[in-house]
């Protein structure tokens, strides 16, 4: 494949695969802007997509930093404050999830063709629990998964410790990078993925800037637009969703 300049580019032989999860296997994201829209209107202000870039993919004392800081409410509202009032209202939503679409047939085939498949999530273990009660089927294909909160995770996205534990932890691993391919939502996300020196897929919320897109290596509206061809991964066999 050749660029516009005449660069050809050459996709790395992708061995195994590393999935984001909020916002990119479940139709998370929806729950945390929702919540942030109803604190801050509480402080006649409103939350927009420029913040919600800041925060998604991070652990959640970090995006709660972010929120309270950018805002300019951190004087009424500690990130720890922040934290515990929206936390009735996301346990609530939470066991709600929805799979995002094209979600369950990626993940069906890429196990069912025997390529390993993790998880890396800025999710803490409480909330990964109840955003997949639902999908237990879909998360129970995955090889490992690797939670925010997990002692080796020292620092979330942006920092590749993550993704680099997943790479870690597959069967003879450490999987090299470079034959590991994330599937991403969040620019914090696909920067923490290119930082561990893996090749990362961006499936973006349609309202978020564009420059974000820069970082990833493809960018798709829908994981039903991934073709594994493109990625030495094996073929879809059918059209089904
Ligand atoms: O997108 P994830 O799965 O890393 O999750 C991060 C936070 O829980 C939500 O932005
Ligand atoms: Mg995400």
């Amino acid at each position: 494949m050749a660029d516009l300049s005449g660069v050809v580019s050459v996709r790395k032989p992708i061995t195994h695969v590393i999935f984001d999860m909020d916002g990119l296997l479940l139709d998370t994201e929806k729950f945390y802007t929702e919540v942030q829209e109803l604190i801050l209107a509480r402080y006649n202000k409103t939350f927009d997509w420029t913040l919600k870039a800041k925060m998604m993919g991070k652990k959640a004392i970090e995006s709660a930093r972010i929120f309270v800081e950018e805002t300019g409410i951190s004087n009424s509202l500690s990130a720890e404050q922040f934290l515990t009032e929206r936390e009735d209202m996301l346990q609530s939503l939470f066991p709600t999830s929805e799979l995002m679409p094209g979600a369950s047939r990626l993940v069906k085939h890429l196990h069912a063709k025997g390529v390993p498949i993790a998880v890396a999530t800025g999710s803490h273990r409480r909330h990964f629990e109840l955003k997949t009660q639902r999908h237990r089927e879909i998360f129970s294909l995955m090889h490992h998964i690797v939670l925010g909160d997990d002692p080796e995770v020292k620092q979330g996205k942006p920092s590749p410790d993550g993704f680099l534990a997943a790479a870690k932890r597959f069967e003879g691993g450490p999987v090299d990078p470079c034959n590991v391919l994330v599937f991403e939502d969040a620019p914090s996300g696909v920067l923490a993925a290119k930082n561990a020196g893996m090749s990362a897929v961006m499936v973006p919320d349609p309202r978020l800037d564009k420059s974000f897109h820069d970082a990833a290596d493809q960018v798709l509206n829908s994981l039903l637009d991934f073709n594994p061809s493109e990625w030495a991964l094996p073929p879809f066999e059918d059209n089904a969703s």
